[in-house]
């Protein structure tokens, strides 16, 4: 069996450049690696593209134009071929996997939507779970100035308020799953590096 690893946070917490060196780090030392993300570019990707993140990620601010229910079973159904043809797959052939989201952002958002966060877990239950979930923590403050969102002010406040029961949501998440660690995402790029690899090595790699 391969490694599983998955990256997550509010918008703008450095998952993607960090899920980028992450896959370096593993490539450099003879891992194959598969990089992956949540939502997928698959056709069911696509659709909550269309459906659910219309207008880029305001959009799903705003009132989705969908149900908060069925936006969640879409997440669900994309991950649900995520898992089945992708990760479990690159798992079984012994590579490393690292996902950008995973089911943790159905849990923070989906719950911070109203939902309840019971269905939204059993809703969840095909999703395997992965040898270590880093939650990269960040004040939303700090998130927004990453991100340079070029809103009108008050789009910026509700953007602001949905993004900070994501975090906290995150946060109890952490409680709840012994897999999932968090790392400070204020520090550099490469302290932030170097705090996941250390994770990587001391819960995964000196198991194995
Ligand atoms: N540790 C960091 N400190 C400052 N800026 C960062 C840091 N990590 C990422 N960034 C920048 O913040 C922005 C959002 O990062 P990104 O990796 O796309 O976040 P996410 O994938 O979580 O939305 C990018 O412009 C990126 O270059
Ligand atoms: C995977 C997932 C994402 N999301 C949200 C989080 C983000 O705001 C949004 C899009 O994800 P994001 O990582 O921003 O993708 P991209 O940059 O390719 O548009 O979808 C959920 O609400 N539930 C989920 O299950």
């Amino acid at each position: 069996m391969g490694i599983f690893i998955v990256l997550e946070g509010i918008d703008g917490a450095g998952k993607s450049t960090q899920a980028k060196m992450l896959a370096e780090w593993f490539e450099k030392r003879g891992y194959e690696v598969v990089l992956t993300k949540e939502p997928t570019d698959t056709a069911f990707g696509k659709l909550i593209r269309r459906l659910v993140l219309t207008g880029g990620r305001e959009g799903i601010i705003d009132g989705a134009r969908i149900s908060h229910e069925a936006e969640a079973l879409l997440f669900a159904a994309d991950r649900a071929e995520h898992v089945d043809k992708l990760i479990c797959p690159s798992l079984e052939a012994g590579k490393v996997v690292i996902s950008d989201r995973y089911f943790y952002s159905s849990l923070a958002y989906q719950w911070a939507r109203g939902l309840d966060l019971e269905w939204l877990i059993d809703l969840n239950r095909f999703a395997i779970r992965p040898d270590l979930a880093v939650l990269l923590d960040l004040p939303v403050k700090e998130s927004m100035r990453r991100i340079n969102r070029r809103s009108l002010k008050s789009e910026f406040d509700k953007i602001a308020v949905l993004q900070r029961k994501v975090r906290e949501n995150y946060l109890k998440l952490v409680e709840m799953f012994p897999e999932m660690r968090i790392v400070n995402a204020q520090n550099s790029i490469e302290d932030i590096h170097n705090d996941i690899v250390g994770l990587i090595e001391e819960e995964i790699l000196k198991k194995t």
